[in-house]
């Protein structure tokens, strides 16, 4: 993808690693131009990632990231486009508190790195760009792919994984996320926490949605896959510094539409009103899970320096099916 200013002198490094500051390099630290350049990367690729998925708005932007604690590692061509470079791609990440269940069907607690979205522009798909993003995160957060957590992977990306990294027994969940097999044998038990017990009848725990759950849940007029698909917006203005939350919530999610109210039980509605939370249209339909979780999404990032890229390949060794996303409950998003 290219674009009508030089990304060389936005992006001076082959893979830039964007936060909240959405800032590539350090000297373009309070350069306005640079960040609205920055921005302007971002939503192009966000809404052809959006497109390419068939979401119906983004959940990749330039507003989005400032708000959260994610990390987007952005891939340029330095040389195509006469040597004012292209953008290739993108590969987002953030931490998660997620419930899952592990291979016995028992709740955990844990608070896994995920993908939250992956994108290599079409017309460079499938020549190595995507893999080479995936090494470049793996080595920076110091992670292996079977810990990580999934978010709503696509056919695509559930092939290049198992290709990739031989993942493709994925241990069941109640929720869109996508766990392998090394994902609970791997982790020690501190980082894996018994999820509380079970909460008495009737009471209704609010949770956060994810970006790419809420922009379905919030844009659809019918019930999936008849979603339609409507503009997305454009970022609001960038500010030199903006504060972030830690939680990811439908607040984050663009074009929100009015959503009918949840029928709620008298004898529970007073309980509902303390408790709901923006995602409050699902709550009534999902409350038999919330009921099992009280999940709230935090971004739980620590500020960490880049150091150098490799791009060793990392061969996996699992034997698992590959996850069918037509097989999985409906979806709650913690
Ligand atoms: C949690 C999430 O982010 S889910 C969303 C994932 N993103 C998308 O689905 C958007 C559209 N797809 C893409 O942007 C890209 O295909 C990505 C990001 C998934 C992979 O990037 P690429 O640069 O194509 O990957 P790379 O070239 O390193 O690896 C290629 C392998 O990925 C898989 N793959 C890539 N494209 C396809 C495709 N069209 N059909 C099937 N498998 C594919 C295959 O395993 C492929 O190997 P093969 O060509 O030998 O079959």
């Amino acid at each position: 993808m290219d674009f009508p200013f030089d990304l060389n002198s936005v992006f001076p490094e082959r893979i830039s690693v964007l936060d909240h500051n959405l800032c590539a390099a350090r000297k373009a630290h309070g350069r306005p131009e640079a960040q609205n350049q920055t921005a302007t990367v971002i939503d192009e690729l966000g809404k052809a990632s959006a497109k390419a998925q068939t979401l119906p708005a983004p959940i990749t932007s330039a507003a989005k990231l400032q708000a959260n604690k994610h990390y987007l590692y952005l891939l340029k061509d330095g040389e195509r486009n006469g040597g004012r470079g292209v953008a290739v791609g993108y590969l987002k990440v953030g931490y998660k508190k997620l419930f899952l269940l592990d291979q016995r069907g028992a709740h955990v607690e844990t608070e896994p790195l995920c993908v939250l979205d992956f994108y290599v522009t079409e017309s460079l798909q499938r020549h190595g760009y995507g893999l080479e993003l995936f090494h470049f995160m793996l080595e920076h957060k110091k992670v292996e792919p079977e810990q990580m957590a999934y978010d709503r992977p696509s056919s695509k990306f559930l092939a290049f994984l198992e290709k990739h990294f031989e993942l493709k027994h994925s241990v069941p969940q109640v929720n869109n996320f996508v766990v392998f097999e090394g994902f609970f044998r791997n982790r020690s038990a501190g980082q894996l926490r018994k999820a509380p017990p079970k909460k008495p009848e009737g009471e209704i725990k609010p949770y956060s949605l994810m970006e790419r759950e809420a922009v379905r849940e919030e844009q659809k007029a019918l019930p999936w896959p008849f979603i339609r698909s409507t503009a997305v917006p454009q970022s609001p203005p960038l500010a030199a510094s903006s504060p972030y939350s830690r939680s990811l919530s439908v607040g984050s999610s663009p074009n929100r539409t009015p959503r009918p109210q949840p029928h709620i039980p008298p004898h529970l509605a007073d309980n509902y009103r303390t408790k709901r939370t923006s995602s409050q249209g699902l709550v009534a339909r999902n409350n038999l899970y919330s009921r099992h979780v009280n999940s709230r999404s935090l971004g739980l990032l620590t500020a960490e320096q880049l150091p150098a890229h490799t791009s060793r390949a990392r061969p996996r060794s699992c034997h698992l099916s590959r996850p069918s996303p037509g097989s999985r409950p409906p979806s709650v998003r913690l």
